[in-house]
């Protein structure tokens, strides 16, 4: 059997001078608004994964009121997740990501964030997708106001 789940995650740019992105650190005029590192790239990964396994999404399991969860690294999160994922007897068959940003540019990046995330998931680098689009100027990401990232993934019987 096969299980199917979409994830999406937005944070609010800040002060800084980088995002995390797919575990990654993105140099940035920037930095993001969150609870933990506010890594869009993991948290719609994460709730793809719940989604997928109909275990609710990651608020519930890292709840933003836990004090724990304050500046977390997000790999923790993904990690939480394919623990989970596996325990119910699946592994990856694939993710694909969509950050939607003006900036900072993704594609420079994209590799290493790939290669993170498929370290954390336990699984090939060809399983994992992780692309970029701006919105043309256009709504929150077009103003540079914050960033976005959505995520589907496949999970098989491991
Ligand atoms: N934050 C981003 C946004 C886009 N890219 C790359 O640029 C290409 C063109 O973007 P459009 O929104 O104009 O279609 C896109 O396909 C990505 O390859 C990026 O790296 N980072
Ligand atoms: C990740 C958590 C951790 O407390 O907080 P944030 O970093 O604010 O990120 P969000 O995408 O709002 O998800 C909720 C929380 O689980």
């Amino acid at each position: 059997m096969m299980r199917i789940g979409q994830g999406f995650d937005v944070h609010i740019f800040g002060d800084g001078d980088h995002v995390m992105l797919g575990g990654v650190r993105v140099p940035h005029t920037r930095g993001v608004v969150a609870h933990s590192d506010g890594d869009v790239v993991i948290h719609a990964l994460c709730d793809a994964i719940f989604g997928a396994l109909a275990l609710g999404d990651i608020g519930r399991h890292f709840p933003p009121s836990q004090e724990q969860w304050r500046n977390a690294n997000s790999r923790i999160f993904l990690r939480h997740a394919a623990k989970l994922m596996r325990e119910q007897g699946y592994a990856l068959g694939n993710a694909d990501v969509t950050v939607i940003c003006e900036a900072p540019k993704v594609g420079p990046h994209s590799l290493a964030m790939r290669e993170a995330v498929a370290e954390e998931l336990g699984c090939e680098l060809d399983r994992i997708s992780i692309k970029a689009t701006t919105t043309e100027k256009l709504g929150f990401t077009g103003r540079g106001e914050g960033i976005a990232a959505q995520a589907c993934v496949l999970l098989v019987m491991a």
